[in-house]
């Protein structure tokens, strides 16, 4: 029976519980401190000034209010905490901001081939139509819907992300995202290349799957320029998509036809799709490759949902499964359920080749 009594914690437990509290009900205020160091462009302007700066130099270099400089320090000093940036002292003792890793994929406009600035992957997300389809989580549960479900964002807006109907919705929108999901995309295939490029060694073809305008083709050519490198995607994106005299660009739809190859990659293109969509895409992947024997595979490189991997990115990974399930009908997956959806889809076997950050890169064996 329901008591209408609570156990309550000691003093110290109630303390630390109080400061949870805090810390998780406010931490959309990391996420808003973040985007506005975006918008300010605060991590181009510090990558600008030699990659360190005092409080004041920047607020030159942004061409802020004088008035606004304590409120700035207040916000620097929550990013330096949550690792945005960094802080030490200058030697008269002045507080100096340095970029870090995580700041240095926020600047903007520096011209190198492996640097794809996330700049617009943090105003996708933090965007209002992201975070209003996030609290309408609660509304969304409560709703009986025959599946497949719409996710809340498709919920709340009529419409799905990433479809061609979002611009509809809002053209700003779309092109932030379109632009958040390139830069988010094209973040790896340099450290896939230097991490396991073995897995494209004695690949003779390779078919890209949803391979865009070919970035990640151009950089496995280069790096094994005996390959043969088709890139499948939709006609839009395809029309659009600078030629190239040795990779071949397909327009189709990857639910219909797969180019045949000896070798299917499928990089970042499952977590967007509802189980029974992936099931399709990895049949028609199974179609277009030869036996295992003559080298038959699928490459994905996906998250693999995993406890192990430590606290930190094993909340990075919960936290991009609740992304996908706000604004998607797709989702992270444990080990487990990949090889569920290998096995329903025809494939005998898969191997996690290797452990990259919070993603991995998984064969699949017909
Ligand atoms: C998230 S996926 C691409 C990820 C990409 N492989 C990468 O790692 O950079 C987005 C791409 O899928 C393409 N796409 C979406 N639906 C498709 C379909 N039915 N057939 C082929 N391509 C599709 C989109 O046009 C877009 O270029």
């Amino acid at each position: 029976m329901a008591s209408n009594t609570i156990e309550m914690p000691t003093d110290a437990e109630l303390l630390q519980a109080q400061a949870d509290l805090w810390r998780h009900s406010l931490y959309y205020l990391t996420s808003m401190g973040l985007r506005c160091a975006v918008e300010l462009e605060i991590p181009t302007t510090i990558h600008h000034l030699g990659g360190v700066t005092s409080l004041p130099n920047l607020m030159s270099a942004l061409s802020l209010p004088s008035v606004k400089m304590p409120f700035l320090g207040r916000l620097m000093r929550v990013l330096v905490t949550s690792g945005v940036f960094a802080a030490d002292n200058s030697e008269s003792g002045e507080e100096l901001y340095r970029l870090t890793p995580l700041s240095r994929v926020l600047v903007h406009g520096v011209v190198a081939d492996e640097h794809h600035s996330q700049k617009y992957f943090v105003l996708g997300v933090t965007s209002p139509h992201y975070t209003e389809a996030a609290l309408g989580l609660a509304d969304w549960f409560k709703k009986d819907t025959e599946p497949p479900v719409p996710s809340p964002f498709e919920d709340r807006y009529g419409v799905p992300l990433f479809d061609e109907k979002t611009a509809l919705l809002d053209k700003e929108l779309d092109d932030v995202v379109n632009k958040g999901l390139a830069a988010h995309d094209n973040l790896g295939i340099a450290t896939i290349l230097r991490e396991c490029g073995d897995i494209f060694k004695g690949v003779e073809s390779l078919t890209d799957c949803c391979g865009g305008d070919g970035t990640t083709a151009r950089a496995l050519v280069k790096a094994y320029p005996h390959l043969k490198c088709t890139v499948l995607d939709l006609p839009k994106v395809i029309e659009k998509a600078p030629a190239h005299d040795v990779i071949e660009f397909v327009a189709g739809d990857l639910f219909h036809t797969v180019p045949p190859s000896q070798a299917v990659m499928l990089k970042l293109v499952l977590h967007f799709w509802s189980d029974e969509d992936c099931v399709k895409i990895l049949s028609q992947c199974r179609k277009a490759i030869p036996s295992r024997e003559e080298g038959g595979k699928v490459i994905i490189i996906e998250i693999v949902v995993e406890p192990s991997l430590g606290p930190i990115m094993f909340e990075a990974q919960l936290l991009f499964d609740m992304l996908m399930m706000v604004n998607t009908r797709g989702g992270q997956r444990d080990e487990k359920h990949w090889r569920e959806l290998f096995m329903q889809a025809g494939f005998t076997d898969y191997k996690i080749v290797k452990k990259l950050g919070a993603r991995s890169a998984i064969e699949v064996y017909p």
